[in-house]
């Protein structure tokens, strides 16, 4: 289709068309006819007809009241006749891979003029094509999904798949032999933690949060069991397919009457007579991918205690999504075993063994959630910065206030304390074994994690506080801090509640007091 061409007009032209029956504006130096689309104007007809908007540059009361994108939605964008001659407009819109001039926008890594001791070029790189990836391919889909609900579209996992993004959600490690990463960016030997960090950072900036974790969230945490501690056979089948994005899994843990406290569980396992499969009965709620999975790895009672069992979506096996306060993307499931089987062989790690199993992959589970913590609270620092520097409160901007200032600065102490804490935690992952950040990061990591949602639940009520009403709606200036604030409870409590993670702190720490310590 060809583009229409515009006019070049002066700024006294377009103020000659200030009437109900020709009505022009101008916003950042474009010129809009707004003449038929008053009658329709979701804000109402008379704020256009005031004489300083009608026939006026209405830049500053426009963005004062709408996001940008509201100019970029196509029935909005044919509004715009013409250009102010001689200037130039300099708002534009999300231009993806790009990266954010607003301070504290970024983590000072990714910020022009500071050093980081942990990020090599190769991580620059890397980040530049893995936002570009996201931005493009992943946020449309994020903001469609959010909205109808539908779980993330194939077509998205897909295009993962073809770069092995789903294989490097997982962590450095074996199952990223033979693959290509990122198109050859980085080989599966140089892939580190950073890299991992890079992509959950990126993946929270562009998602939303139900979608976040629709877009296989069930598998970061599903999947390890099997490959750490299924049989030969069992990996070699399930393992590809599930990286691949044709088949899904999710972890099956907590029940209606048993969450944190994963001895008290009460889903069944007891082996068929001729001892070949286990048969399970009992029900799990709030697992995350459920209504969509293909697998689930659930814990069950056993005669010799809590087991570990891969069990395939078969007959005796029921999903049905739970209502939660995120979308219906992310799939939540309250799940239904009745006389399932499953194969013996599917027993994962060893029969009584569950807790070892479903232990060993807590700290990369929850350093993945700080990850994202730190990356969502930093989009909102963003929000509040551009929404307190374009609204205008008695002809001033909104951070003239000396309290909002102040909420400010709290918001952004918080994301980079977070942020400086997490990459010291990874820089000490990538220089010790598995075991050894199992003995030596366990504590670090629940308090990190545990400070990063206490972190983000204060900056969800300030963000709140600072953007009055619209905090609240769903739609227009503050929908992402209504999403931010409604959905931030997901971080607080997901791979373990707030409290319960401090506490494993300091006991962690108490373990390691030595002997001869005394005053
Ligand atoms: C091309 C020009 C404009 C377009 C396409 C437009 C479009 C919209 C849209 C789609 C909304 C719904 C809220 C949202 O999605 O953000 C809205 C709300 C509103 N608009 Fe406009 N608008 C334009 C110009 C203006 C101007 C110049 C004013 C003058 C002050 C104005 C005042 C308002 C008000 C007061 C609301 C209600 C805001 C709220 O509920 O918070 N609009 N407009």
């Amino acid at each position: 289709m060809a583009t229409k061409e515009l006019k070049q007009l002066s700024r006294e032209e377009v103020g000659k068309h200030n009437k109900d029956d020709d009505l022009w504006i101008i916003i950042d130096a474009k010129v809009y006819d707004i003449t038929k689309f008053k009658a329709m104007h979701p804000g109402g007809l008379s704020v256009l007809l005031d004489p300083e908007v009608a026939g006026q540059d209405a830049t500053d009361a426009f963005y004062s009241l709408h996001r940008h994108e509201v100019l970029e939605r196509p029935p909005y964008k044919r509004l715009q006749i013409g250009v102010i001659a001689g200037e130039k407009s300099i708002i534009h819109g999300r231009i993806a891979g790009e990266i954010s001039k607003v301070p504290y926008a970024e983590p000072t890594w990714l910020t022009e003029g500071y050093h980081s001791p942990y990020y090599s070029d190769g991580h620059r790189k890397f980040q530049k094509e893995v936002r570009k990836f996201f931005d493009e391919i992943v946020y449309p889909d994020a903001l469609a999904r959010e909205q109808d609900g539908k779980r993330p579209s194939q077509s998205v996992i897909d295009k993962m798949t073809c770069v092995n993004m789903h294989a490097m959600r997982m962590g450095p490690g074996k199952h990223l032999q033979n693959r290509t990463l990122m198109n050859g960016l980085v080989t599966p030997e140089e892939y580190d933690y950073f890299h991992e960090l890079i992509i959950t950072q990126e993946f929270a900036r562009a998602s939303m949060r139900g979608y976040g974790d629709g877009l296989l969230g069930g598998k970061v945490i599903g999947l390890p069991p099997v490959i750490n501690f299924g049989s030969d056979e069992l990996k070699n089948r399930v393992v590809p397919e599930v990286l691949d994005g044709k088949k899904f899994i999710c972890l099956a843990i907590s029940e209606a009457q048993a969450g944190s406290d994963v001895m008290g569980l009460q889903t069944t396992a007891v082996k068929s007579e001729d001892g070949k499969e286990w048969i399970i009965n009992g029900s799990k709620k709030w697992i995350t991918n459920g209504t969509f999975a293909d697998y689930f790895t659930v814990g069950c009672k056993t005669e010799d205690g809590f087991t570990v069992i891969l069990v395939e979506r078969s007959e005796g096996v029921e999903t049905k999504q739970i209502k939660t306060s995120y979308s219906a993307t992310a799939g939540t499931a309250y799940i239904t075993f009745d006389n399932a089987r499953a194969p013996v062989g599917n027993t994962l790690g060893e029969e009584g063994g569950g807790i070892f199993v479903i232990l060993s992959n807590f700290n990369h589970e929850r350093w993945v959630m700080c990850c994202s913590s730190a990356r969502s609270q930093r989009s909102i620092v963003e929000e509040c910065l551009k929404w307190t520097t374009q609204r205008k409160v008695f002809g001033k901007p909104l951070h003239s206030q000396a309290v909002i200032r102040a909420k400010i600065a709290g918001m952004i102490s918080r994301a980079e304390s977070a942020q400086n804490w997490l990459e010291n935690i990874t820089y000490q992952m990538c220089n010790m074994s598995y075991r050894q950040q199992a003995n030596k990061l366990a504590g670090q990591i629940a308090f990190l994690k545990s400070y990063s949602t206490a972190c983000g639940q204060d900056t969800a009520r300030d963000a709140v506080q600072v953007f009055g009403g619209r905090g609240i709606t769903q739609s227009g200036m503050g929908k992402f801090i209504e999403h931010y604030h409604r959905t931030i409870p997901f971080d607080a409590l997901l791979g373990g509640a707030e409290d319960v993670l401090a506490d494993l702190g300091v006991r962690q720490a108490l373990r390691a007091m030595p002997k001869d310590a005394r005053l």
